[in-house]
């Protein structure tokens, strides 16, 4: 009876979870829907309601413009510093919230190749996996053609990610950027950081690491893997809410180096001077270029307040555990109805998602989410269950797994 042990193995997992009470910090946890899609959005915690009124009627509402003067000019570089203590491993002074990633992205890799260019004219190519999220291929297309750069595409299998010996092959003397991926939108593959940041190195390139699906999920050692730049999303593991801004990171020996292209005023040497000419403040404010989204950036710091408390160690260990048993399952109630696993087997390289494919996933998407079931879907073919730490319980994920059973039946 694979099915009723299952049961009886959520329930003891939930019950021996030490994370267990922290799904309660989030708005819908008492109700049946099954939620697979916090690596896209992240559920709300149940205190950010209160947060953002205090916002609007306390601070908005109560200081006005003396708000910006009295904390939100310096609220980028506090939570960014939040984040990078609580999530990256970064020391203070290198983390910002800024602008949507991909601006963010843009600037970062501009900033970066510009960089290279001046010093070495042969260092021209941009380093991207082919399987990579769009806005990044889309992005290095976009700046390759703007600065006649050349693109070096590492071609990767759908069930994988850029991996040491595709980097190993395809950086040169000529490489000027590495773009990578932490854990893929697609497969969840979750890459070495220490041992691709050294890759890029050992060729003189400078690495800009997507942390959007790793950030707030798995261990992340900007500092220790001798990153340069990083840039990742708020509002999947870290719950900022639909279209939170991004973070960058840049490692303090490169912000007095790198000049980003978008020089707006937020990012001069003295803002309220508005000077005849740009120049770059020092620091990470050189990489802000517009007045800073203070009402989009409220909401994530109730999770850094639960993630500070959980430690990453911890949540790192649960979403190894989710994610075993997600397999389990997988293997019990979908491997007979001929669905595959694509995704990492070996949890090492894995992220905080599975991808499950079949030939009729689109249409058992559709089913799920008229049923209050809600993954996502990734072609080709793949069902993303993606498994927030924090806020997905055991008992969740199985239920989530059975109804994604009967829905490939009747689908097939
Ligand atoms: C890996 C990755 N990179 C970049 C993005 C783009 O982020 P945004 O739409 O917030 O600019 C996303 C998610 O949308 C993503 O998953
Ligand atoms: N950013 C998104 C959005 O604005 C709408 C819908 C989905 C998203 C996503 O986050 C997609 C996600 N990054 C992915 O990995 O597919």
């Amino acid at each position: 009876m694979p099915h009723r042990s299952l049961r009886g193995d959520a329930t003891r997992a939930d019950a021996a979870d030490p994370l267990a009470a922290h799904r309660d910090a989030f708005v819908g946890a008492e109700t049946s829907l099954v939620y697979f899609d916090g690596n896209s959005l992240g559920r709300p915690p149940r205190a950010t309601a209160a947060r953002l009124s205090r916002f609007v009627s306390e601070e908005w509402g109560g200081r006005l413009i003396r708000g910006w003067d009295e904390s939100w000019m310096d609220l980028p570089f506090a939570i960014g510093d939040r984040i990078g203590r609580v999530a990256l491993c970064a020391a203070s002074g290198q983390t910002v919230i800024g602008d949507s990633t991909t601006v963010l992205l843009y600037k970062l890799l501009r900033a970066a190749l510009d960089f290279q260019m001046v010093a070495d004219p042969e260092r021209v190519e941009i380093v991207v996996g082919r399987d990579d999220f769009p806005t990044d291929r889309y992005l290095v297309e976009g700046i390759a053609a703007e600065r006649g750069a050349r693109l070096v595409w590492v071609d990767v299998d759908t069930t994988r990610g850029v991996d040491a010996d595709l980097l190993d092959a395809a950086v040169s003397r000529r490489t000027a950027v590495v773009l990578l991926s932490h854990v893929s939108y697609r497969s969840g593959f979750l890459a070495d950081g220490t041992e691709l940041t050294a890759i890029a190195h050992r060729a003189g390139a400078l690495v800009l690491w997507d942390l959007c699906h790793s950030a707030g999920s798995v261990p992340v050692e900007l500092d220790a893997w001798g990153a340069d730049l990083a840039v990742g999303c708020t509002y999947k593991y870290l719950n900022g809410g639909p279209g939170s801004p991004a973070f960058a990171y840049v490692a303090e020996r490169h912000q007095g180096t790198l000049v980003q292209p978008v020089q707006g005023w937020m990012g001069a040497a003295d803002v309220f001077s508005m000077g005849p000419v740009y120049r770059p403040a020092d620091g990470m404010r050189r990489f802000l270029s517009g007045t800073p989204p203070v009402l989009a950036m409220i909401a994530m710091q109730d999770t850094l307040d639960l993630l500070e408390e959980a430690g990453i160690t911890a949540v790192r260990e649960k979403s190894i555990a989710l994610t075993e048993f997600a397999l389990r399952a997988s293997d019990a109630l979908l491997t007979p109805l001929g669905v595959r696993l694509a995704s990492p087997r070996d949890p090492a390289e894995r992220g905080g998602h599975v991808t499950l494919s079949h030939p009729a996933m689109r249409a058992v998407t559709a089913r799920l989410w008229r049923q209050d079931v809600i993954p996502d879907y990734r072609d080709p073919h793949g069902l993303r269950i993606g498994l927030s730490p924090l806020s997905t319980s055991f008992a969740e994920t199985l239920t989530g797994l059975e109804a994604v059973a009967a829905a490939v039946r009747a689908e097939s």
